[in-house]
């Protein structure tokens, strides 16, 4: 069954659409990664699917259940992370533990959360006093609490640091193990590629793409990203390394040039900036990232040379 459908989703405020015509499909026992740039939509998606805003048109189920008149059902099986969680300044963070216990109705300990989201031993100081990082492992643990059948995390890897990220990547997965279905949403590229099954691209309110991390790569192309360094490259230099073979973009910020291209174009490449009278000081050559993925699905045009994505047009 699926954990989350959304069929036609249409939210509009006023004059603006957040979310426009959205299909999409998050089976149960997935991690789901919902990415898009700022304003793309993703926060105006979750809340739709919390009841916390009403859509325009459009069908949504959220554990096979209407969030509109089964709100109170969903919110039970439901672990949720909100965007800009903040804190009661005066309670402790074992107190919204214990708060979020007896709401859920849940048999839980709160210092065995407080340990899980590395908050053991702060447990009895004020969530005020609190950094943004800490903060949001104490929301992280107010999701957990319940052991929800699905966890709905709004940029969850904000204000942690590089071990908390990989501790919150950790615990993702040790839901999903459990069972659980994880729908986060993130413009923090590295959280998504490193944790999730399946990847959504959301672009003013429409999905423009989703499909596993691989099958997007294959879908943007055959993927390496060549920098090379070497100034008073032209945008002559540039249009002639664009029109060779196996070169999908080439651009330049004055000392790097940057070449999206297939691997065995890289001497090509080389050899033409150097026919050029470049003198080219450095080169590495990297598998394109889902950065270059995501940006190419955002900022360019979306590919359509029939790789394996389930390209979908809303
Ligand atoms: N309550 C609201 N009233 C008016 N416009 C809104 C409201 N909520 C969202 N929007 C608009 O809807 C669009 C989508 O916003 P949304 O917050 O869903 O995007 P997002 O993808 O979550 O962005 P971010 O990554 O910046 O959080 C934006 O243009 C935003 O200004």
């Amino acid at each position: 069954m699926a954990a989350i459908e959304l069929d036609g989703v249409t939210k509009r405020f006023g004059d603006v659409t957040a979310v426009d015509g959205l299909d999409l499909t998050v089976e149960e026992g997935e991690v789901f990664g919902f990415l898009g740039p700022n304003g793309a939509g993703k926060s105006t998606t979750i809340n739709v699917l919390l009841d916390f805003v009403r859509p325009t048109a459009g069908r949504v189920e959220v554990l096979g259940m209407d969030p509109q008149r089964e709100s109170v059902a969903v919110r039970e099986r439901t672990g949720v992370l909100p965007e800009g969680f903040s804190v009661y300044d005066r309670l402790t963070g074992r107190e919204h533990l214990e708060f979020a216990i007896e709401s859920k109705d849940a048999d839980a300990d709160p210092d065995a959360v407080l340990d899980r989201v590395g908050l053991a031993g702060d447990g009895d100081r004020k969530a005020g006093g609190y950094s943004k990082g800490m903060a949001q492992r104490l929301a992280l643990g107010m999701a957990l609490v319940g052991d929800p059948d699905l966890l709905i995390l709004d940029e969850p890897s904000s204000g942690l640091d590089p071990a908390g990220a990989k501790e919150m990547r950790d615990i993702v997965r040790e839901e999903a193990d459990r069972g659980a279905t994880v729908f986060f949403s993130s413009h923090v590229l590295g959280q998504v590629e490193a944790v999730c099954d399946t990847v959504g691209i959301l672009r003013n309110g429409e999905l423009v793409a989703k499909d596993s991390v691989e099958g997007l790569r294959e879908a943007v192309g055959s993927g390496a990203t060549l920098s090379i360094t070497a100034d008073g490259v032209t945008d002559e230099d540039l249009d002639a390394v664009r029109a060779l073979d196996g070169v999908d973009a080439a651009s330049t910020d004055g000392a790097t040039v940057t070449v999206q291209c297939d691997p065995e174009a890289k001497t090509a490449v080389i050899g033409a900036l150097e026919d050029a009278g470049i003198a080219v000081e450095d080169f590495s050559t990297r598998e394109s990232s889902l950065e270059d993925l995501f940006l190419a699905y955002t900022e360019g045009d979306t590919p359509d040379d029939g790789g394996e994505a389930e390209e979908v047009d809303a």
